[in-house]
């Protein structure tokens, strides 16, 4: 056996280097890059192995340890597992920063590989800068937090252990069913502790998809749930997207006459104007799907985690006859609802599923249905595209709030603008390939229900966690996955606030990116959450402290957005109307750099729910008469929902 004479870190980027995936009958590498925010904890070490020889991977320079992970965790999403992106940071509140990413790629399913610098193994220098000494257990550090929101969590305390955390890290990162955060925590001494390590370790390992087939019993199992179902729908989840099998998806569906409804992770595996795509379901579905699947009595989903949103929180599916079928890769997931499981890949699944519905002679009975919820959404559909603050009678689409202080709003943001509005007029210029990136506040509800996707994967949502900070990180990595198509963030004032420093890496990388804000001086959708279950407007709207109630009761805040990204490099505009939309979604795309388009729009003017319920924790008792009658309406709906 030969050896090689490494540090840990040296091995640990050899070793990267060499893993390979399969697609398509071609070999190609998995890790493109690596993102690093360098300190102590992490720059003699890994930093010095990157410096002498990072090999084929590229190296990037983030901002925040977080953004960044987000960039590496939508790079992953956008290109459907198939490259990844690692990320190195330093100690302590480096690692640290990086948990709500951890969090975000293991909750939607995502590979994403993490390696924090850690404290000393040794403990010699103890405590060492940004050690938090714990003094009922002196092996906790900060990574010990990355354990809860990891698949795969280590920590290598000797130089010889890399080499089985990297083979189990490696394990997890390509395993479809059951991926996510992958946590490597490297004490700073161990990183640049040298070690004889044999060849074999280096070796090229390629990976391949195994596009796993169900049990025949399974099959039959799912074949004989189809007697007697008249009104099946396929709820399309992200599994469908990743296994790339919008094709065998589609070919199904219209054989067997099945309408299918989109997950925020599934929409745009198949185009929105296919006559069976519904469209989006639940919570912040549509009233189209929201209304075949309250009727259906076969609900196929495949590749999807029928999250709260949805099924509406175990609310949605009210027919007496409903029964469930599951196709996916994780058994965890296919057991849910007490469903007959297909455990398999979501491609294979399917196209093993149909020769048999075909020998049975499988139909569903849909006569005229699924093309009268459609018309019906259609007309809405129009209807939120022309909304307008200036007509006659004008009612916000969530009304009763704060109807009365709408002037106050169009006066400090100097915008009568609605939401619906705005969307509907992005939809109708940006590039039918364009690639749109979401993640929290009300804009996924908005684009889910609303956005007419015209290609595949050209809608990207972060809704597993939705977690604030995604949208501009993550549109870095949609830009890094897919180059050659623009790429739109739709983010929240709030959202922008909390975290976008990535915008400048996408200046760094010439990646550009832009940015659409969505200006309406509040957390608009927790607003209308409170104001929609009986409480007041509270800490919610972005107002003044105000001097006599002491109070966030004052003013409204006004803030350039564009003028604070103009001082990055950024191109930016300033929207207050409809033709300045127009203008600058034109003059964005001639663009080179990043844009940010700062739009003013009036709260309380985007999409409302559409015959789905949310379960949410409302006040048992209270002073107040409005959040008693809200408890009390949660209590009836929760009797209607099924209870596991
Ligand atoms: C990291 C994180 N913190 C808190 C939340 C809870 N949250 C969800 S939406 C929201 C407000 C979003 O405001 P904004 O981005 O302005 O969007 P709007 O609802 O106004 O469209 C908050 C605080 C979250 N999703 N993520
Ligand atoms: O609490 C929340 C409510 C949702 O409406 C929102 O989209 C999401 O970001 C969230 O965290
Ligand atoms: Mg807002």
């Amino acid at each position: 056996m030969s050896f090689l004479k490494l540090t840990t870190s040296q091995a640990l980027i050899k070793f990267l280097n060499q893993q390979y995936i399969e697609v398509e009958g071609k070999e190609q590498k998995l890790f493109k890059g690596i993102f690093t925010i360098f300190g102590h904890g992490n720059v003699l070490g890994l930093g010095q192995a990157l410096e002498e020889d990072s090999g084929d991977l590229e190296v990037y320079q983030g901002r925040s340890e977080q953004g960044m992970a987000h960039a590496a965790t939508a790079f992953a999403k956008q290109n459907h597992h198939k490259q990844l992106i690692a990320c190195t940071s330093s100690v302590g509140p480096g690692s640290a920063n990086m948990i709500t990413a951890a969090a975000t790629a293991t909750a939607n399913n995502i590979p994403l590989l993490l390696l924090p610098g850690d404290t000393f193994a040794t403990r010699q220098p103890d405590p060492v800068l940004q050690q938090i000494e714990q003094t009922y257990d002196a092996s906790i550090t900060t990574n010990d937090a990355f354990r809860p929101v990891s698949k795969y969590w280590d920590r290598i305390t000797r130089p010889e252990q890399l080499m089985s955390a990297m083979i189990n890290a490696m394990r997890v990162l390509t395993n479809q069913a059951d991926t996510g955060a992958v946590t490597i925590a490297l004490p700073q001494d161990v990183q640049g502790e040298a070690h004889d390590y044999p060849e074999s370790f280096f070796k090229k390992r390629v990976y391949r998809s195994n596009r796993q087939k169900p049990t025949d019993q399974a099959l039959a199992d799912a074949v004989e749930l189809f007697n007697n179902k008249k009104k099946p729908l396929i709820v399309c989840g992200g599994g469908v997207r990743y296994s790339e099998a919008a094709g065998a998806l589609r070919e199904f569906a219209e054989k067997f006459n099945i309408p299918f409804a989109e997950t925020q992770a599934g929409k745009s595996a198949i185009e929105s104007t296919h006559p069976l795509n519904l469209g989006g379901l639940g919570v912040t579905g549509n009233a189209a799907a929201n209304k075949i699947a309250k009727e259906a009595d076969l609900v196929i989903g495949v590749g999807t985690r029928f999250t709260d949103f949805t099924t509406a929180s175990k609310h949605l599916f009210q027919s007496v006859d409903v029964d469930f079928l599951t196709i996916n890769l994780s058994e965890y997931h296919a057991g849910k609802l007490d469903a007959t499981p297909l455990v398999a890949d979501a491609k294979t699944g399917l196209e093993v599923l149909a020769p048999k519905l075909a020998e049975i002679d499988y139909k569903s009975s849909y006569e005229n249905e699924i093309e009268a919820a459609k018309n019906e959404w259609h007309e809405e559909l129009s209807r939120l595209y022309e909304t307008d603050y200036e007509a006659e009678g004008y009612q916000p689409e969530v009304s009763g709030h704060l109807d009365e202080v709408l002037p106050e709003y169009e006066k400090t943001l100097g915008s009568s603008l609605t939401q619906t509005a705005i969307i509907g007029k992005i939809n109708e210029v940006v590039d039918e390939d364009a690639i749109v990136i979401g993640a929290s506040g009300s804009l996924p509800g908005d684009l889910q229900r609303m956005w007419v996707s015209r290609q595949p994967n050209t809608y990207h949502m972060e809704y597993g966690y939705s977690c604030m900070g995604y949208e501009i990180s993550g549109a870095l990595g949609v830009k890094m996955a897919a180059p050659e198509q623009e790429v739109y963030s739709f983010v929240g004032d709030g959202s922008y606030m909390m975290l976008h420093s990535e915008l400048v890496t996408s200046l760094q990388e010439n990646k550009k990116i832009n940015v659409l804000l969505f200006d309406n001086a509040g957390f608009g959708c927790i607003n209308n959450l409170q104001m929609g279950n009986g409480m007041g407007s509270f800490g919610t709207e972005f107002r003044k402290r105000d001097n006599e109630t002491n109070q966030l009761t004052g003013s409204i805040m006004r803030i350039d957005f564009a003028q604070s990204a103009a001082g990055y490099g950024v191109k930016t505009y300033t929207v207050k109307t409809m033709e300045e939309l127009h203008e600058a979604l034109e003059d964005a795309k001639k663009q080179t750099v990043s844009t940010l388009i700062d739009i003013k729009v009036l709260p309380k003017t985007m999409t409302d729910g559409y015959g789905a319920w949310w379960h949410v924790g409302v006040a048992e008792v209270s002073q107040n008469e409005s959040v008693q009658a809200s408890f009390q309406e949660k209590e009836k709906q929760l009797q209607k929902a099924r209870k596991y």
